[in-house]
């Protein structure tokens, strides 16, 4: 069993609005063969929209959608020839694991002994040869889910569209069922596109990230570019630039935090004359040290979570704001500490440029 193989699927400013909203806003991609893209952003973004634009299940507003140069954004949906996996996933009930997943080349007309091998692939494909003729009332929430996706791979489709196909799971399986998505995705050479609002799930499993705002892409690239060098300050917050500090911009190099001149980082996205009076330093809470040194402050500790290497621990500075750190030092609530932070990994933003919804932060 094999993907179809593509060599390039295109859209160009695709949009779609209800009503006032404009959900998508001139997103312009392109998706190479065998490529896992994960469109990420919070909720309302715009993710499943883009995703339903190209399943067929929304028509375009504007923009189009061309596979290997063939206009397809006027097709049905069945005429796409895209697998589908939702987070609910919508077995049949009544029929076992394997006519579920045959159900596909049923409908298809595909000849019995040519279906009944695609099937048997799949299973095992899936790993769930010893549950084949079980229903999926039968089945762990993890085991339905490897259902719905050997249905839609059983059918060797084009491109594989996944919105959320983790979300009802428990941590753990989510973490397995993770793997096994790369794991299908490398052996049949798919092309996946992916939507998550959680940053870790499309940093792992995707070639390449592209980061939704309010319908308008932020970012594409990389997870490594992404992560490393987030374009802007939303892109930061969800990149794991937990902490933000709203700091005065001094006269000369750098801002101001209390009656210390901190020399901070990397601005992004912005120019320096443009900063006005205030600025915002985004700093992962990894990056923090307990001790002396760099952009040294003192915190008043507050809550600290037990993990495993290090700990996870909130604290308090003097001017009172909350910040978040992850250090190897062993620390207790009521603790005085100088935490500090090499400038290099510190980011400085525009004050009134749009952060990340704080759930996410
Ligand atoms: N059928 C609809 N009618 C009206 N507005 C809609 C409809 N579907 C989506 N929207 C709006 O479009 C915007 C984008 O929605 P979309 O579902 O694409 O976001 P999302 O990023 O997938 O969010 P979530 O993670 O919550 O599913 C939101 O503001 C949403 O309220």
């Amino acid at each position: 069993m094999t993907g179809s193989k593509i060599s390039e699927l295109r859209l160009d400013h695709v949009s779609r609005g209800f009503g006032e909203v404009l959900a998508l806003d001139g997103l312009d991609l392109t998706i190479e063969g065998g490529e896992f893209v994960a469109l990420l952003g919070p909720s309302g973004c715009g993710k499943s929209t883009a995703l339903n634009c190209l399943a067929g299940l929304l028509p375009l507003t504007n923009g189009s959608i061309t596979l290997d140069g063939r206009r397809i954004d006027t097709l049905p949906p069945e005429q796409r020839g895209f697998g589908m996996v939702f987070q609910n996933y919508a077995l049949f009930p009544h029929m076992s694991v394997r006519a579920n997943i045959g159900f596909g080349l049923k409908m298809a007309k595909v000849a019995k002994a040519d279906a009944r091998r695609r099937v048997e692939e799949a299973v095992a494909l899936v790993q769930l040869g010893d549950h084949a003729a079980k229903f999926p009332g039968q089945l762990s929430g993890g085991q339905q889910q490897r259902v719905a996706i050997a249905r839609a791979i059983v059918m060797e489709p084009a491109l594989v569209l996944m919105d959320e196909p983790l979300s009802n799971l428990d941590a753990k399986l989510r973490l397995e069922m993770r793997t096994e998505i790369k794991r299908i995705h490398q052996t049949l050479g798919l092309t996946t596109v992916y939507v998550t609002h959680d940053q870790e799930e499309a940093l792992s499993l995707a070639d390449r990230l592209v980061l939704l705002r309010e319908g308008k892409v932020q970012q594409v690239g990389p997870p490594e570019t992404v992560y490393t060098e987030p374009a802007n300050r939303f892109v930061a917050g969800f990149m794991g630039y937990r902490n933000e500090l709203e700091l005065p911009v001094s006269p000369g190099s750098g801002t101001t935090a209390g009656d210390k001149t901190v020399v901070l980082g990397e601005l992004t996205g912005t120019r320096r004359e443009d900063l006005g009076e205030t600025a915002v330093a985004a700093i992962r809470p990894e990056d923090f040290t307990v001790g002396d040194g760099p952009n040294a402050m003192e915190v008043d500790v507050e809550v600290v979570e037990f993990q495993g290497r290090e700990q996870a621990v909130q604290a308090r500075t003097a001017g009172g704001d909350e910040l978040h750190l992850r250090v190897q030092a062993r620390l207790a609530p009521g603790d005085r500490v100088t935490v500090s932070v090499p400038p290099e990994r510190v980011l400085v933003f525009a004050a009134d440029s749009p952060a990340a919804p704080e759930e996410v932060a």
